[in-house]
């Protein structure tokens, strides 16, 4: 496949006693661009991703991100590197704005007690530079109009932007994320993967999605790789996958 390969991973293989999850998994996925994990229940996805994020310890293979073995280091070491799933982020304040969720998100050295000191220091400007960086990141997810409101007052999709805006924040290149498109109207699913599709086009930021409401998000992704039984069955671009006689079949079984 040409270009960046952010994250490799190499015949990645887990059981959980007699239950094969992953069977000597291969993907790529390419810096800048989206990719949509699909497959009937039980096919190894969410297994996949435990794995890929340090979740889950793999009984073979490798994963590379950034051309760095990282298999078998910690969630929190693999976030550092920029490697980030959504749901690694603590939920955010629902009576913190929506600017001090953002960052309060930040790998700061004194992170325990930057909570409590948050407002004193940002009245006194010690954090200008972060709040420059969280206003900007605001914008690239588009709720910079909203940076003084409290995030409890937030829809379910801005709430779904902030945690993108929260991730990208932390030092993400990376994002994982489960369902962007769960729980959400499909008009709103619809934007915030257009959202989604501009930080990856426009600011470089790689996404591995999974989501079961493939009609909802395929337009928006660039590649898809489909399982089924723990093993990857089809990659591609979204209508050659989606279309694939194999793929339809592997549903049809479940
Ligand atoms: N912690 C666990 N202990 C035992 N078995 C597990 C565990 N996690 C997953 N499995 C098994 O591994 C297989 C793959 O499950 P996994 O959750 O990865 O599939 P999935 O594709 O994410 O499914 P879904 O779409 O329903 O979330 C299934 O047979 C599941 O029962």
């Amino acid at each position: 496949m040409a270009g960046d390969i952010i994250l490799r991973v190499e015949d990645l293989e887990k059981r959980f006693g007699g239950i094969v999850a992953l069977d000597k998994v291969n993907l790529e996925i390419e810096r800048g661009k989206v990719t949509l994990l699909i497959g009937p229940n039980g096919s190894g996805k969410t297994t996949l991703v435990n794995v890929i994020s340090g979740f889950y310890k793999p009984d073979g293979g490798r994963v590379l991100f950034k051309g760095r073995d990282i298999t078998g280091m910690s969630p929190h070491e693999i976030s550092k590197l920029g490697l980030v799933r959504t749901f690694q982020i603590p939920k955010p304040f629902t009576n913190l704005t929506v600017l001090e969720n953002v960052l309060t998100a930040a790998d700061s050295p004194g992170e325990n007690v930057y909570l409590a000191g948050l407002a004193r220091r940002l009245w006194l400007g010690f954090e200008k530079r972060a709040a420059a960086r969280a206003f900007e990141i605001l914008g690239w997810v588009g709720l910079d109009h909203m940076w003084d409101r409290r995030s409890g007052e937030l829809s379910g999709g801005q709430m779904k932007l902030l945690e993108i805006a929260r991730a990208i924040m932390k030092g993400a290149e990376m994002i994982i994320m489960d369902e962007p498109a769960a729980g959400v109207n499909p008009r709103l699913a619809g934007s915030i993967m257009e959202r989604i599709k501009y930080l990856a086009r426009e600011k470089g930021i790689t996404f591995l999605i999974i989501e079961h409401r493939i009609g909802l998000v395929k337009e928006y992704v660039d590649r898809v790789y489909a399982m089924s039984m723990g093993k990857v069955i089809a990659s591609g671009k979204p209508d050659e996958v989606l279309n694939n006689p194999v793929v339809l079949e592997s549903y049809l079984g479940g």
